[in-house]
């Protein structure tokens, strides 16, 4: 079949994430709770004759294909399953072989991502210059890789809707699950949970695949910290994985502990945002929660000394801090109770950039994936997202 040739820009935000509690245990099925932040990954995908073009800016990678080679190498030895599923390693082997790069090989990592997505949606192929500009950190904990997988599966999939609007789904459901696929090349074993957040927005309760958005989120004001302590996900997922595989009556209950975090925190946050009578005595009880989950987290190994550090000082303010994401470095927050003061907000912010670390206040709960008019087209429209 021939390759299709023209289709409207397509630009696409898509936001990072914060892991209020549940990070590691929802791996193993246990309750997370996350929360959209306003830092947004961009994407736009515009058409271009017979090459496929990739501009990844932040990781340092730009490259161009003819659209030829693309089909005549990748996708005869594609997965035939069209819907998201498990990671085809033998299609992923291929990839690296055309791309000729080594499996460890991180910078080659997005684009894997980008080829095997490409593949499978984009049938029969189409040319296409693609841009991935991000305000996320990447490899610090808030859900980039997320942010890049939830961009690329509802570019994809819109372009592909274009070509063939009935039978391509592009629900959020249908994105989310696209996204999914992407993580996993990239990590191996995620939860799901952070290409979730990135597409549904707000807050979300996720545990074993299901997610549950909910609809109101109480005004919380939290401090992010960046260690500036770089790490790998992967990495902190295989540690823990080790340690569970050794000791599973013990790392077990760890992570029930930490589920029964996630599960005690939503119920105080709903009660937040009925009725804020009792304002006080709820933020104690969140600040007790993470402080219980830093040290459940530490426990399985997955705390670093930067992020003790951070504890400790915020600690010496009254407050209670804890890692986010996979830990090892990357970031924390801090919560800031709405009693607190300016000016012990900004002595705290002081303390913390003199021992190095970058401190920053940013929006919760913001929208998940969106679809933008393109600045370069006329004809283009906002196009809503289905839930499901
Ligand atoms: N803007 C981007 N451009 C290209 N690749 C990106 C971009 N953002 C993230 N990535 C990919 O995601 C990888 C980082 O993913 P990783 O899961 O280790 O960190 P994270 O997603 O930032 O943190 P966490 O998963 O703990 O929330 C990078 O090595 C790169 O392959
Ligand atoms: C550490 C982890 O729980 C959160 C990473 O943001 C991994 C995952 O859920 O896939
Ligand atoms: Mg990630």
């Amino acid at each position: 079949m021939a390759a299709r040739a023209w289709f409207k820009p397509v630009v696409v935000s898509a936001p990072s994430k914060l892991i209020l509690h549940g990070e590691h245990a929802v791996v193993y099925g246990r309750t997370a709770l996350a929360a959209s932040l306003g830092m947004r990954t961009h994407m736009t995908i515009e058409a271009l004759s017979e090459r496929v073009q990739v501009d990844f800016p932040d990781i340092g990678v730009r490259k161009e294909w003819p659209l030829a080679l693309i089909r005549q190498k990748l996708f005869p030895r594609r997965p035939p399953h069209l819907v998201p599923g498990e990671v085809d390693r033998v299609f992923t082997q291929v990839i690296h072989d055309f791309l000729g790069v080594s499996q460890g090989d991180l910078a080659h990592a997005s684009l894997i991502c980008f080829f095997y997505l490409f593949s499978i949606i984009c049938d029969p192929g189409v040319g296409m210059a693609i841009h991935v500009r991000s305000e996320i950190p990447i490899g610090a904990g808030l859900g980039s890789s997320a942010a890049l997988s939830v961009c690329l599966a509802t570019g994809l999939l819109a372009i592909q809707a274009e070509f063939q609007p009935k039978g391509c789904d592009t629900s959020r459901a249908a994105i989310s699950d696209w996204a999914f696929l992407s993580e996993k090349i990239l990590h191996g074993t995620p939860s799901g949970v952070d290409n979730a957040i990135s597409t549904f927005g707000g807050l979300i309760r996720f545990a074993q695949g299901r997610i549950e958005v909910q609809e109101r989120l109480p005004c919380l004001r939290i401090l992010l910290v960046n260690t500036q302590v770089s790490r790998r996900t992967k990495d902190l997922v295989d540690r823990v994985r080790v340690q569970h595989a050794a000791h599973p009556r013990v790392i077990g209950p760890i992570f029930d502990a930490i589920s029964g975090v996630s599960e005690s925190a939503l119920a105080i946050l709903r009660a937040l945002e009925q009725d804020d009578t009792g304002a006080e005595e709820h933020y104690g009880q969140l600040a007790q929660l993470i402080e219980y989950n830093q040290q459940l987290l530490r426990t399985l190994n997955v705390s670093h000394a930067s992020l003790d550090l951070i504890c400790a000082i915020a600690l010496e303010f009254g407050l209670q801090a804890k890692l986010t994401g996979a830990g090892g470095g990357g970031f924390a927050f801090v919560l800031l109770p709405p009693s607190i003061n300016e000016k012990s907000v900004l002595l705290i912010r002081d303390r913390l950039e003199e021992r190095g670390f970058v401190c920053q206040e940013t929006e919760l709960g913001v929208e998940g994936v969106v679809i933008q008019p393109a600045q370069s087209s006329d004809s283009f429209e906002s196009q809503p997202i289905s839930a499901s």
